[in-house]
This record gives C-alpha cells, sequence and structure tokens, in this order.
C-alpha cells in the first residue's frame, strides 16, 4: 500500500494543515473581554450589600452566575484560540494511488419507518451507492432499527432502481446523487439524448417511489411482491420492533457475476441488517446498531475504511471517500488519524435559518478550533473512521497496517453461507461478557454515544481530524419545529452532561493523554446542561428586583458600569461580526440570539434536572429519534419562517413565563423612568437593559401567546398559566 518507491520524505503530503488568519487580533481582543470579567468580578465582591440591606443574597447570587460565566467563557476560547483547518489534495492521491485503494464501508442507520420514511432512507443509500469509487471496494449496509418489512422493500426497490441509477450518474456526472434532490433541481435539457435518459430515470424514480410510498401508506408489504423474494419470509405476525431475530440480507452481492448494472458494470455489495431485539435485553440506541454492523460487515466485507451516516444525511460529494483518504493514506500523519468528521450540514434551512440549526460558530470554528488542539470530536454521522480504531486498538507509533483489499470470503463464499455466517453477530447474546460496548466500538450507556466514542479513541493514542470542505460532503434534515429542535437539544445537553459527570469526564480520563485544549473544548458542550442555570438566573432576577427597586448593576453615572458595558456590547459585536462572516443574514443572527436563550433556559435545564435525577436512579437513559418529515401546513409556516410550537411541551412554559416576566418588569421600569426622572435611570438602566434584550428576542414569543390563531401557537393553557405562575412570581417578597 506504500507509494511506488518513492522515500517518505521526497513525497508531497496528501494533505496540509493551516493557521487560520487573525488569530493575534482575536487574541488581544480576548484579553480585552477577560480584564473587563476580572473588573466586573472585582466590583461585584466589593460591592455587596451589608446585611439587612435590601438584595444582599439576589447580589451574591449575581456574583455567582457571573463567576460561572466567565468560566465557561474560558472554556469557549479553547474553541476558538488556535483554530486550523485543513486541505486534502485528493489529485495528488488519484497520481499515487490507482488500484490500491483499500475498501470502504458505508453504514447508514435508521430506526422508524414512521419517523424516517423509507423513501427518504432510500435517497441516502442511493446516493453513496454511486460514489465515484470502485463498486467492488465498497459496501453499503443498512441497519434498520425498526426491523420494519417496508424499510426491506424500500431497499430492495432501491437495488434494483440503482442498476439504472448509478450508470446514469457516472456517465452525466450528475450531482448530488439522491435521486429526490437531483429531479428537484432545475435541469438544462438542451442535449436531447441526455434529455431522454433524463426522463426515463426521472420516470424510474417516481415509480419507484410512489410504490414505496403507497406501501408505507398502506402500513405493509402487498402479498403479491412478497411472495417474489425469500427475504420476506423473516417477517411474521409476532414480529414487532422490539422483540425479532437478527435479519441479514445480502441484496446485491458484489461479486456476483448477475448483479451487474445495466451497462455490464459491477455494483457495490447492498446489505440490510435489523439487529436482535428481545425485551430484557438493553439494545443501546444506535451505539448498539453500530456495534452490530462493524461486526456483521467485518465478516462480509471488512473493508478499512468505515463511513457511518444517519439514515436522513444524503452524500452530496460523489468524491467525498477521495478527500477523506487522503487524510488516512498520508505517507508521514496518516497512520494516526483515527476519523475524518465532516460537519453536518442541512439542506432544508431557511434563508434565516429560524431554529439556527446550523450553528456556524460550532462548524466552522469551534470544531476546527478544538481540532488545532489534536481533540477533533466525532458526532455521529458524516464520519469516515479507520476501522482499527474504532474497534478499540491503540495507536502504537510506527506500527503499520497493511490494508488488505475487501475480504476474500466474500469471493469465494455464497451469500448464503455469508449470511448464516453474519447472523449470530448481531444477536443480543453475543455481547454479553464481551469488551464491546465499552473497550471495543462505540461506547453504550450515553444517548451522545458519538462524542464519548471520540474521546476515547484519542484517548487511545489516535489523531483525528476535521475537514469541513466548501462544498458540503453530506446534507441531512434539520428539525422543523421548535418541538423537535429543542427535544434534540435536551438529549444533546443530557447526554454531554452525563459524560462530565461519568468515568469518561475529560479532564480526569483525557489526562495525561490529550492536550488540556481539547479537554477544554470538549467540556464546551459537556457543560451545556448546568450553563442553564446562571442563564435563568440572569434573566429572572435582575427582572424581578426590577420591579421591587432594588438595583443590581452600578449606576450609569459610575465608572463601574463601564466594564459591564464593554463586555456585554463587545460580545454581542463579536458573535454579530463571526456569525456574519460565517454567511448567515442579520436575522439569522437574531434568530440565533433567540434560539441560545431558549435552549439555555428550557432544554439545557430540563437536561440538568434529568441528569441530576439519573444520578439518583431516578430516570433511564433514552433516545428519541427525531422526526423527518412533519405536515403540509406546518412545512408551510416553517418556509415562511413562523416558529411552530403547537404542542403543550413543559418547556414552552419556562420560556413564556420568563418573557412575560421581563415584560412586565420592562413596563414598570420604564413608568418610573417616564414619571420619575433621570434618577431612576441612572439606577436601573443595566437592569432595563437585561429586560429590553430578553422581550426584543421574545417578540415572536407574545405574538404566538397573544396574537396568532394557527394551529402552531403557543396552546391557551400554557398562557394561562404562565400569567398565573409570573404574577405570583413578580408578588413573592424580594430579599
Ligand atoms: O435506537 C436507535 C436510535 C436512533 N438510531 C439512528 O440514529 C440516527 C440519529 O438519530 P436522530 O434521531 O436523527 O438524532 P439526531 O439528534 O439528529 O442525531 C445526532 O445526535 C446523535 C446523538 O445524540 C448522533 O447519534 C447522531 O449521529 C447525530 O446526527 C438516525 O439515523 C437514527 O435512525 C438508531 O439506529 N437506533
Ligand atoms: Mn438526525
Amino acid at each position: 500500500m506504500n507509494a511506488n518507491n518513492i522515500g517518505e520524505e521526497d513525497v508531497l503530503p496528501l494533505f496540509e494543515t493551516k493557521a487560520a488568519k487573525g488569530r493575534t487580533a482575536y487574541r488581544l481582543f480576548c484579553s480585552t473581554i477577560f480584564v473587563g470579567m476580572v473588573l466586573i468580578l472585582v466590583y461585584r465582591y466589593s460591592y455587596i450589600p451589608k446585611t439587612g440591606q435590601p438584595g444582599r443574597y439576589a447580589w451574591i447570587g449575581m456574583l455567582f452566575a457571573e463567576v460561572l460565566f466567565g468560566l465557561y467563557w474560558i472554556l469557549t476560547q479553547a474553541g476558538r484560540w488556535q483554530v486550523v483547518y485543513r486541505y486534502p489534495f485528493k489529485d495528488r492521491l488519484c497520481i499515487r494511488y490507482t488500484e490500491n485503494l483499500p475498501g470502504v464501508d458505508i453504514f447508514v442507520c435508521t430506526a422508524d419507518p414512521t419517523l424516517e420514511p423509507p423513501s427518504l432512507v432510500m435517497n441516502t443509500v442511493l446516493s453513496v451507492m454511486s460514489y465515484n469509487y470502485k463498486p467492488e471496494k465498497l459496501a453499503v449496509y443498512l441497519s434498520d432499527d425498526g426491523c420494519s418489512e417496508l424499510t426491506f422493500y424500500a431497499l430492495l426497490e432501491a437495488s434494483e432502481f440503482s442498476r439504472y441509477w448509478i450508470p446514469f450518474c457516472k456517465n452525466y456526472n450528475v450531482e448530488p446523487r439522491a435521486p429526490e434532490i437531483y429531479f428537484a433541481q432545475n435541469i438544462d435539457l438542451q442535449d436531447s439524448s441526455f434529455a431522454q435518459e433524463w426522463t426515463k430515470i426521472k420516470k424510474l424514480y417516481e415509480d419507484m417511489k410512489s410504490r414505496i410510498d403507497s406501501a408505507a401508506a398502506k402500513g405493509g408489504v402487498p402479498e403479491e411482491i412478497k411472495d417474489k423474494h425469500k427475504g420476506f419470509s423473516e417477517w411474521n405476525s409476532k414480529i414487532t420492533k422490539q422483540d425479532h431475530q437478527s435479519i441479514v440480507q445480502i441484496l446485491v452481492d458484489g461479486w456476483n457475476p448477475h448483479s451487474f448494472d445495466i451497462e455490464g458494470n459491477r455494483l457495490p455489495t447492498l446489505v440490510y441488517l435489523s439487529r436482535e431485539k428481545r425485551p430484557g435485553f438493553a439494545h443501546n440506541f444506535k451505539a448498539g446498531s453500530m456495534n452490530s454492523l462493524i461486526r456483521v460487515s467485518s465478516e462480509i466485507t471488512n473493508a478499512p475504511i468505515i463511513l457511518n451516516l444517519d439514515c436522513d444525511m444524503y452524500s452530496n460529494d460523489p468524491d467525498a471517500i477521495l478527500d477523506s483518504l487522503c487524510f488516512f493514506l498520508d505517507e508521514k500523519q496518516g497512520q494516526r488519524i483515527s476519523y475524518v468528521q465532516y460537519p453536518q450540514r442541512y439542506n432544508n434551512i431557511t434563508k434565516n435559518d429560524i431554529y439556527a440549526n446550523v450553528s456556524c460558530a460550532i462548524f466552522q470554528i469551534e470544531l476546527a478550533g478544538i481540532d488545532g488542539f489534536g481533540g477533533a470530536l466525532y458526532i455521529g454521522t458524516g464520519c469516515f473512521h479507520r476501522r482499527e480504531s474504532l474497534l478499540g486498538k491503540k495507536y502504537y507509533k510506527d506500527h503499520r497496517v497493511e490494508w488488505n483489499d475487501i475480504k476474500d470470503n466474500i469471493k469465494g463464499r455464497m451469500v448464503e453461507e455469508l449470511e448464516v455466517a453474519s447472523k449470530p453477530l448481531a444477536n443480543c447474546s453475543y455481547e454479553q461478557g464481551t469488551l464491546w460496548g465499552k473497550e471495543m466500538g462505540l461506547v453504550y450507556g450515553c444517548p451522545v454515544e458519538d462524542i464519548v466514542t471520540g474521546l476515547t479513541i484519542q484517548c487511545r493514542g489516535w489523531r483525528p481530524v476535521y475537514y469541513n470542505p466548501r462544498k458540503s460532503a453530506f446534507l441531512g434534515l434539520a428539525p422543523t419545529t421548535l418541538d423537535v429542535a429543542l427535544v434534540q437539544f435536551k438529549r444533546w445537553a443530557e447526554g454531554m452532561f452525563q459524560i462530565f459527570f461519568s468515568k469518561y469526564c475529560p479532564f480526569i480520563y483525557g489526562r495525561g493523554k490529550i492536550k488540556l485544549g481539547a479537554q477544554m473544548g470538549y467540556c464546551i458542550y459537556l457543560l451545556w446542561a448546568p450553563v442553564s442555570l446562571p442563564t435563568l438566573y440572569y434573566v429572572a432576577i435582575p427582572a424581578l428586583y426590577l420591579l421591587h427597586g432594588v438595583p443590581l448593576f452600578p449606576r450609569v453615572s459610575s465608572l463601574w458600569f463601564v466594564p459591564f458595558a464593554y463586555v456585554f456590547a463587545a460580545k454581542i459585536a463579536y458573535s454579530l461580526v463571526e456569525d456574519i462572516m460565517c454567511g448567515d443574514t442579520l436575522r439569522g443572527w437574531w434568530n440565533l440570539q433567540r434560539m441560545w436563550l431558549i435552549r439555555r433556559v428550557a432544554p439545557y435545564f430540563f437536561a440538568f434536572i434529568d441528569t441530576i435525577s439519573r444520578m439518583f436512579g431516578l430516570s433511564e437513559t433514552s433516545f428519541a429519534v427525531t422526526a423527518k418529515v412533519v405536515d403540509d401546513d406546518v412545512q408551510k409556516r416553517y418556509e415562511k419562517e413562523i416558529i411552530e410550537f403547537g404542542s403543550s411541551s413543559i418547556m414552552y412554559l419556562i420560556i413564556a413565563m420568563l418573557s412575560l416576566l421581563n415584560l412586565f418588569s420592562l413596563g414598570y421600569g420604564i413608568k418610573n423612568v417616564v414619571f420619575s426622572g433621570p434618577e431612576p435611570l441612572d439606577k436601573f438602566l443595566g437592569q432595563i437593559i437585561v429586560s429590553w434584550l430578553v422581550v426584543m428576542v421574545s417578540l415572536p414569543i407574545y405574538e404566538a401567546l397573544f396574537f396568532r390563531r394557527d394551529k402552531g401557537s403557543i396552546p391557551s393553557l400554557i398562557l394561562f398559566k404562565s400569567i398565573v405562575i409570573a404574577s405570583v412570581v413578580c408578588l413573592i417578597p424580594v430579599y
């Protein structure tokens, strides 16, 4: 697998790592904020009201909140201090390695045919089957945790359609290779032979899709179809999602001379897997499914490189495999690279990204910043792995792997034989008494299996890479309702906080194994949940004390006001500049501010509560699968960028209550200024500004509470409860 006879020193590298521009300027700016924060704390500490004076306890609380904000802010610098960008050179790769590229196994996970419609999943499967890569080196595995015959049927249909789709894609260099997305584009059909092909394939695709969708609508596969394929015999009336045997079906055997596409070229191997599930056996959600995939694929193709994708993440770049191989095959650094993580991007984002799904700062800056400390995170999808490192091997210096191509046995063994041999590997009992889920494969026991697994891989000596190409390599579906978006963030915040308290806490587990910057970088996310506490404090207490006429910030006429004003303004300005530079719109930034606040006060807070209650054994780990589709009405509102509340989630109660509280106190504060002149303004401007900011970002919330009548507005019961609670809170005496 080495480059032909060339000495290692003379070959050009296959990738390059460059430091981001503007580091010094950023570090200087950062230091001024730091000084401002220290001054704020000095002020807080020296002016604590004496015992008996009003606001003493609130003041001490403010001091705590500001200390916590400050500490958290220091952590977030790990994501910005040393940002690096990676540049692969796939032309060099293609010249140097022609025939001897490694095999790649692609894993797609799906869990529920209603939340994740089979026709959507097939788009992902088709997009990865048509990579620009030798089909005999490519295998696609679909893991179906829903154990649905619909998904199986859809995969059968897709395997047939792929015989037309793949040659069409390659002949005309079509992009992207997810048919649904491709045919939704405006295509220039001047060339008549192309137009003919295009029309033919489009018809084939639409027919296939309508067969899949109508089976899904009927809730089952028609009998006459079932009779045609022996695979359906695995399903009987007793099978449920939670209780069934292992199913492994090789739908395309890349080595079978009969499985060619319509032009006589080979097809990639295609495998359907539904691991065994039995009541009483923990199935460990996606981590369990990935581990079964690792084992089953090792029996069938055993490629040294694994790409793992969520079912909604189609490939948007047919050359993505080549890009990522530049990292693994680089002669000098490649041996140590365990995985290449791409950012999560979406194809259903509206112009101003109403739920702030894109997270520019995270994907364009923070993750690249943590990569600068050698700690690129594994985020569950869009990630190429080295099979060895995912399996749990340690990295040893000077240890070189010989990457054998596709496992020889697929060539010699019959499909039936492979199926029989791999089924037991997906059985519940297989993992009992083994290291799977602990030191092998993905780590169990955490709803963010990805982050914790990535950490363990790094701590075994590997150096992952974060690669954010200009052209998105993968595109998925972002949540289109607030409810779904918040539940997702709650799962993340909860899972991550759990890691912080487990033996995997980066500061302990990673000590001496990964850099301090990387440890801190992890904690930016692991501490999402507890950062909700000072945030809640800051949006509730100053407003409440404004109502009661107790000041909590320095007077405007005092010099102490300056650090507060500076830190506030500088942070806001910085986030604006950062966001716009990442390509967001002004309104997009504004939406991000709203979501920032909402996330911190609701899902992060509930994640905090649930993590603590789990520590006392009061609740269990769960994984709420994100819905990928919604009703037409809801979709229309999403496209118009109207926030979809539309459920009675308890999270809305907190959000509504806080926005009402700030509205009351802002009204009261302004009334005082208008009637009593400059004195209250001097004393209360800080609090008025905080409330004013909360009110400004909450405008769509008031609208949903009081004015909207559509189904997506906030239910009136929540309105009622939040008014009652907010009023009671206002009446509580303060100390
Ligand atoms: O029991 C399960 C649950 C989920 N999944 C699959 O896992 C993927 C991710 O689930 P989704 O509901 O889409 O979660 P997201 O919040 O969108 O996922 C992000 O966060 C997860 C961790 O919380 C990671 O596993 C994902 O890769 C990452 O994209 C999907 O393909 C599911 O089909 C399973 O295979 N089995
Ligand atoms: Mn998802």
